[in-house]
């Protein structure tokens, strides 16, 4: 579903490189997490996922399309929830909904339909016709995420999604997550919160200073360690100078 192979991003003309060579496979029905310390190379990776950075080499199939070489059809494959929300401020959330359904061709009955049920979920029905100057930044995380699943996409790609949500509407996100893998789709995010990894993610990948260092199933990583320990401890240990 989504191919990652052997990329490599430098911001200094190649003397260091943010990312450094890095390989996964995101498969169909998976959760699989990003993680790894500030500065490691998480949001640089997402920003070449979903064709907001142009990669240094190497290359990035989603759901088969590649995203150098079609990035509109492969855009038609992903919804992007990036980490600090980014609206249109003088949108009214209704409009703003609106504006993106239109962007992906979701029809007018469907798009009733799941702008109704998500933000009822995550309880925004009151503020859709406001404008979206007015929300909060966890309002707005929210808007960001009914807009992402409008459209129903094969993979969602989330960059630090429970940050600045309440605890119900954090709960919500990862049933949608379990709900969207069952119906054989996937889900990439990065997450610093590691509870949140060991409970929802079929796998995982560690990434520090722009390398993957650990990458597989929970249960493969604390296979790693001596004393099968909890992601917790397998984290600091891997990523400690
Ligand atoms: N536009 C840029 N120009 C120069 N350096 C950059 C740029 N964007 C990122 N970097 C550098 O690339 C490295 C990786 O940054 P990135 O934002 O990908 O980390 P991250 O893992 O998402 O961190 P965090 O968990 O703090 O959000 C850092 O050293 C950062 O300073």
């Amino acid at each position: 579903m989504l191919s990652v192979k052997n990329v490599k991003k430098s911001f200094n003309g190649g003397k260091t490189f943010a990312v450094d060579d890095i390989s996964f496979d995101v498969h169909s029905s998976e959760i699989f997490g990003f993680l790894g310390p500030n500065g490691a190379g998480k949001t640089t990776t997402i920003k070449m996922i979903t064709g907001l950075l142009q990669l240094d080499s190497g290359s990035i199939e989603i759901n088969g399309v590649d995203i150098q070489k079609d990035p509109i059809e492969a855009k038609r494959q992903f919804s992007f929830v990036p980490d600090s929300p980014e609206v249109f401020d003088k949108l009214k959330g209704v409009e703003y909904l609106n504006f993106l359904g239109d962007v992906y061709g979701v029809e007018s009955k469907k798009r009733i339909e799941r702008i109704e049920k998500y933000a009822t979920l995550f309880e925004l029905k009151h503020a859709l016709n406001d404008p979206m100057m007015s929300y909060s930044h966890g309002m707005k995380q929210k808007i960001v995420l009914i807009g992402a699943l409008l459209h129903e996409p094969e993979i969602f790609v989330l960059d630090e999604p429970m940050v600045g949500l309440d605890p119900k509407s954090a709960f919500h996100l990862k049933e949608i997550m379990n709900e969207h893998c069952q119906k054989g789709k996937s889900v990439f995010f990065s997450t610093h919160v590691l509870e949140v990894a060991e409970k929802i993610c079929n796998r995982v990948a560690i990434i520090n200073k722009g390398k993957i260092i650990a990458q597989g199933t929970i249960e493969e990583l604390k296979n790693m360690t001596k004393n099968n320990e909890s992601l917790e401890n397998i984290f600091l240990e891997l990523t400690e100078e």
